[in-house]
């Protein structure tokens, strides 16, 4: 079997991916960048991928939920997994020295603080390990690279700090994506739906009426996210994650209503959760 992750060597993808898939013969295919990941999946490249989807201290990765629209793929598994972002340097760089800081956007975005209290630039990377990868090859003594402490071993750089992430509290949400296919989970055999719901009309209240008809049934969502559908400004259709509690009459039920209202929705995977 193929997976897709976020590569180079060193990412959290490939912690999250090592963790996941513990079987040997997996023939792993690392990816520049996260929408690489998400099209090898979609073009029938590899059989699964793993990507981040949404992190504790800053919210959804928009390139992941609008990847997967795209190359309409279907979610299998999530796992959540904690995320120690470190800062990392050459030999003998202190911190003082440190000018700017490199890595992907999400990651620069975890450490706001701590980037506004050292005033530091920012230079983005299509993930920590390729940022902590080029910092080791251009040996800059003014820059540091936002990373793990794996990264860190790995490319042979020194924590110059573990304190750079605006909570200590940190973890991010992986999904398992694999190409969307006719045979779909049964729902009613996994704790969570993840929906996507375009409503039918550009109304007054159409939102609320959607998510009434969660709250009737008593089911627990535990993610919404807007995202804007591409095709006219104004449009959005909505990712909707609830909990089914295997419970299947229940999520067909709401299924039925809200289509029976018009709006279209998506089942875009049915799943359970995996902490690691
Ligand atoms: O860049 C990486 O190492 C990734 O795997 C993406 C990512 C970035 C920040 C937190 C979790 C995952």
């Amino acid at each position: 079997m193929k997976v897709a992750y976020l590569g180079p060597n060193g990412s959290f993808s490939e912690e999250a991916a090592l963790k996941t898939f513990v079987d040997s013969t997996i023939d792993w295919q690392l990816c520049g960048s996260i929408l690489e990941v998400l099209e090898a999946v979609g073009d029938r490249k590899v059989d699964k991928g793993i990507v981040p989807i949404e992190n504790s201290i800053e919210g959804t990765i928009n390139i992941t939920a609008d990847g997967l629209l795209a190359n309409n793929l279907f979610i299998e598994s999530e796992v959540i997994f904690p995320v120690s972002l470190r800062l990392l340097v050459n030999e003998g760089v202190q911190l003082e020295d440190v000018q700017e800081v490199w890595s992907i956007t999400p990651a620069l975005a975890q450490c706001k603080e701590f980037i506004r209290e050292n005033q530091v630039k920012t230079k983005e990377f299509d993930s920590t390990s390729s940022a902590a990868k080029a910092l080791k090859e251009q040996g800059r003594i003014d820059a540091g690279a936002i990373a793990s402490s794996a990264a860190a071993r790995l490319f042979g750089l020194q924590i110059a700090s573990t304190k750079v992430q605006d909570n200590g509290e940190n973890h991010t949400r992986f999904l398992v994506v694999g190409k969307r296919s006719a045979d779909v989970l049964p729902f009613h055999k996994r704790n969570k739906i993840m929906l996507l719901i375009a409503p039918a009309l550009d109304q007054s209240g159409v939102l609320s009426s959607i998510l009434n008809v969660f709250s009737a049934l008593s089911i627990n969502l535990t993610w919404i996210e807007s995202r804007p559908t591409k095709k006219r400004l104004g449009t959005y259709h909505f990712f909707i994650e609830a909990e089914t509690g295997k419970d299947e009459a229940k999520t067909g039920k709401a299924l039925k209503i809200l289509r029976a209202f018009g709006h279209e929705v998506q089942v875009l995977g049915s799943y359970d959760t995996n902490r690691l």
